[in-house]
């Protein structure tokens, strides 16, 4: 499936390699973030439930979904997972693609939280932000040209964390596309008095 297929709201769902994260992550303290996008950046909170305050329709697109081995970068995360369900979704805002975001679930993980082996289309955030023994690593950054139509030309700013459910481990890597500079103006003018 060719990146540009990405978006395509007719894009099949199969079998493909993620698209590589494998870049220079930081501490998020460690970074001049822009600060427009810091809020978003730095959101502790779900960013489904943000996202969601900004849109008349929100949606998840489910790009990929299926069993992998956790690549060698993500290792010194998730200490002794050797494979994981590799989860890829497109969170649209209306008709703006928002976030790219890449979910590493450990295989015990899914096997303990069966809800999270099939989410599809539910947002990922809409059942972890319910869960009372939710806890959140820190949040990293980091700046990437990702193989998505909107990152290929500019660079795209991420973050990523590893959330733990009741010690059962996942990560939740997060890309900002472009478009979210307009929901951006949006929460400025609600800001402003
Ligand atoms: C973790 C969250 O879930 C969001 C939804 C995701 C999904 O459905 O796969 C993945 C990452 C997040 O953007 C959140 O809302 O903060």
């Amino acid at each position: 499936m060719m990146p540009s297929d990405l978006f395509s709201t007719e894009c099949a769902f199969v079998n493909t390699p993620a698209i590589s994260l494998d870049v220079h992550w930081q501490p998020a303290r460690a970074q001049a973030l822009p600060s427009q996008l810091a809020p978003w950046l730095l959101e502790p909170a779900s960013l489904t439930a943000r996202l969601k305050r900004y849109c008349r329709q929100f949606r998840v697109q489910l790009l990929n979904e299926q069993r992998s081995t956790l690549p060698v970068f993500l290792q010194p995360l998730l200490p002794g997972t050797a494979t994981a369900q590799l989860r890829e979704v497109l969170l649209w805002c209306d008709d703006k693609p928002c976030v790219y975001a890449q979910s590493w679930l450990p295989a015990h993980t899914i096997e303990t939280l069966k809800p999270l082996a099939d989410l599809g289309e539910r947002p990922l955030g809409d059942y972890i932000f319910q869960q009372p023994g939710l806890q959140r690593g820190s949040i990293e950054t980091a700046q990437l040209q990702l193989a998505l139509p909107q990152c290929v030309a500019a660079l795209c700013h991420a973050r990523r964390s590893v959330f733990s459910l009741n010690g059962l481990p996942l990560l939740v890597a997060e890309v900002f596309l472009p478009a979210i500079t307009e929901l951006q103006l949006a929460e400025a003018d609600v800001a402003t008095p």
